[in-house]
C-alpha cells in the first residue's frame, strides 16, 4: 500500500508570528485522516515550527537545499544544516526553483544525491509549462525530468523518494489539471519508472498532484488511482482548507 501523503509549500509566505498563528489553528483540527501532513515553512521558522509540531501528527519539511555540505555558498542551507533542526524531508525540484533560480536537471540530481546521503527523504517536483502541454510534449518533458535527475539512483534509493508533479500552468494560476489529465500523467510516471526498475518500484512510489489543488476538487483528484496525494500551495496557507483538503482522503 503507498503512502498517501499531502504536503503544504508555503513558499515565501508567513514570518514568525504568522507562522506561530497558522501552526496553532492546524494543531487544533482534531479529525484523523489516512494521509501523512506535511508543511513546508521558510528555513527561518524552520526550528520554531518542529518544536511546535515534534509531538503531532504534522511533519515539518523544507522547500529546498543545497547540494554541497558546507563552504563558501552565500545564502544556501545544506542538509545537514537542515537534519540539525529536526528537518527530515526535503523538496528538491520545484518549478519556481528551476525557473527564477536556474536550477537544472543536472544541479537537481546533485541534490537528490546529497539528500539521500544525508538520509533525507526526498518530495521530487517536475512538470510541463503550458507550451509543452499545448504541443503535446508533455510526456516527453515530464520524462526527460524524471530520467535526468533520478535515472542515476540504484533501486533501493526510491524508498526515500516521493515523486510530485506540478504542471507550471495550473500553479498558482486557479487552472488545475483535470482528474483525468492528473491520472493520464501519473500513470505514465509510474509506468517511465516501471520499465527502468521494474513493477514493485514503480508501484511503491508515492505520485502526489501539485497545481491549485483546492478543497472543492481534492475529492475528485486524489480519488484517481495513480494520484497519491497532494503538494499544496495557496491553500496551504489556511487551516482550515488545508485540513479540508487532508480530509478529502
Ligand atoms: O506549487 C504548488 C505547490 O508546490 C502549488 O501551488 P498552488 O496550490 O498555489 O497552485
Amino acid at each position: 500500500m503507498r503512502k498517501q501523503i499531502v504536503a503544504g509549500n508555503w513558499k515565501m509566505n508567513n514570518d514568525l508570528a504568522q507562522t506561530e498563528s497558522l501552526i496553532t489553528s492546524l494543531k487544533s483540527q482534531t479529525k484523523t485522516s489516512n494521509a501523512e501532513v506535511m508543511i513546508a515553512p521558510t528555513f527561518t521558522n524552520l526550528f520554531q515550527a518542529y518544536q511546535a509540531l515534534k509531538d503531532s501528527k504534522i511533519e515539518v519539511i523544507a522547500q529546498n537545499m543545497h547540494f554541497a555540505a558546507n563552504g563558501a555558498y552565500t545564502g544556501e542551507i545544506s542538509a545537514s544544516m537542515l537534519k540539525s533542526v529536526g528537518v527530515e524531508t526535503v523538496i528538491l525540484g520545484h518549478s519556481e526553483r528551476r525557473e527564477y533560480f536556474g536550477e537544472t536537471d543536472q544541479i537537481l540530481a546533485k541534490k537528490v544525491d546529497a539528500a539521500l546521503a544525508n538520509e533525507l527523504r526526498v518530495i521530487f517536483c517536475f512538470g510541463e509549462v503550458l507550451a509543452d502541454r499545448k504541443s503535446g510534449n508533455h510526456e516527453a518533458v515530464v520524462e526527460s525530468q524524471i530520467k535526468n535527475a533520478l535515472f542515476h539512483l540504484e533501486a533501493s534509493a526510491f524508498k526515500n523518494i516521493v515523486l510530485a508533479y506540478e504542471p507550471v500552468w495550473a500553479i498558482g494560476t486557479g487552472e488545475t489539471a483535470s482528474p483525468e489529465q492528473a491520472q493520464d500523467m501519473h500513470a505514465f510516471i509510474r509506468k517511465t519508472l516501471s520499465n527502468k526498475y521494474g513493477a514493485d518500484v514503480a508501484n511503491s512510489v508515492s505520485i502526489l498532484y501539485g497545481g491549485s489543488v483546492k478543497p472543492n476538487n481534492a475529492q475528485e483528484i486524489f480519488g484517481k488511482p495513480d494520484v497519491d496525494g497532494g503538494l499544496i500551495g495557496g491553500a496551504a496557507l489556511n487551516a482550515d482548507d488545508f485540513f479540508a483538503i487532508v480530509n478529502a482522503f
